[in-house]
């Protein structure tokens, strides 16, 4: 079967309804709201955001430990990631996202998975998909795509398909050699044991989550594109298009991560965190709707083995394969997940008597 986009218009205010691409919750949630009006996803402020920029090519390794200790995010310049890769898989990911919601749901059943309105993933490694009026709705639609399984497979009879899964394949590539430096950096920065550093990450769970942020009729009170979190990765790298949209908490206030071409955005994850025993931050950031335009997003996320025993001195030992149970445990009981807190060894001061 070959999968054509279905043609896709714009949408005015006299045109409130979504093209047949968008799913349902897109279209339930948009009746009787306001289109017009000020746009409330504007920045705040036009003012250039200070994120650290580190050159992978030239830095010295300093760069990316300070940015990691008082940042927890940085830009990545000559990362090494193809940039014909990267407008490449931006372009095509956009023709993917304007197939209809019924054949992206019905085609992407093997390892490209399609999800919508959460960006959660189960143990299973499937994406949730959250009820359309659910108060935690996330405004996006995506794929979630696991490097090891779209190695082995082909959308043999579809050209689009195919296309899609091989640039997927070649990104997450170059984005696990960036990754791997990244790591080994850091870990030399810390004293990890050759043991501890071989299981603190695995190339093999590598995955990347595809996104599409729909315009958004709603303000960004009402709707997130991706609430405040952390990543549960040992590192995160970002590759965004020209919409803008991510924001990272930094002193208690949220800063406009501005799209900058040919540019990657790294952050530090829980997992790192815990490794480096506070010493790096996992930040929190999420992701403003947009009044007017579609966003699209790339993320890169690598974990540790699952049998990994991350130890360190404010936390009490615990395995990925932990962290990933209790993490489904409390998505289930809170709709959020906890997170480190769990782990940490509450210092003897503070404990309650
Ligand atoms: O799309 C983005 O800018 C950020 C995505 C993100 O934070 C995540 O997937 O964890
Ligand atoms: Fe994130």
């Amino acid at each position: 079967m070959h999968l054509l986009p279905t043609p896709s218009h714009e949408m005015t205010n006299s045109d409130k309804n979504f093209d047949s691409s968008y799913p349902p919750f897109v279209l339930q949630n948009s009746i009787g709201v306001d289109y017009g009006g000020s746009d409330p996803s504007k920045p705040d402020s036009e003012s250039e955001d200070s994120l650290p920029v580190v050159d992978l090519l030239s830095s010295r390794p300093g760069d990316i430990i300070d940015s990691s200790r008082e940042w927890g995010m940085f830009r990545l310049v000559n990362h090494g990631v193809d940039s014909t890769v990267l407008t490449k898989i931006l372009e095509c990911a956009a023709k993917v996202f304007s197939l209809s919601f019924e054949s992206k749901r019905g085609v992407f059943d093997g390892p490209i998975q399609y999800f919508w309105g959460s960006p959660a993933i189960s143990l299973a490694g499937n994406a949730r998909q959250a009820s359309p009026y659910a108060q935690n709705l996330h405004w996006l639609e995506g794929f979630n795509v696991p490097l090891a399984k779209i190695t082995q497979y082909k959308y043999g009879d579809d050209p689009l398909l195919e296309s899609f899964r091989a640039l997927l394949e070649e990104y997450g590539n170059q984005n696990s050699l960036v990754a791997d430096k990244i790591f080994k950096t850091m870990a030399e920065d810390l004293n990890l044991s050759p043991t501890k550093s071989k299981s603190y990450i695995s190339l093999a769970s590598g995955l990347l989550r595809v996104y599409r942020y729909p315009r958004c009729p709603m303000s960004s009170e009402l709707r997130w594109g991706i609430s405040e979190h952390t990543d549960s990765s040992v590192v995160s790298i970002l590759h965004q298009d020209q919409v803008g949209g991510l924001q990272v908490c930094m002193g208690g206030k949220w800063l406009d991560v501005k799209p900058c071409l040919d540019t990657l955005v790294v952050n530090v994850g829980d997992m790192m965190q815990a490794m480096s025993n506070d010493e790096y931050v996992s930040v929190k950031h999420r992701v403003k709707v947009n009044k007017e335009k579609d966003r699209i997003s790339i993320g890169y996320f690598v974990f540790p083995t699952e049998d990994a025993l991350i130890e360190s001195p404010n936390y009490r030992p615990f395995t990925y394969a932990n962290f990933q149970a209790d993490r489904e445990l409390d998505f289930k009981t809170f709709g959020t997940k906890i997170g480190l807190p769990r782990y940490k060894i509450i210092p003897e001061k503070s404990r309650i008597l």
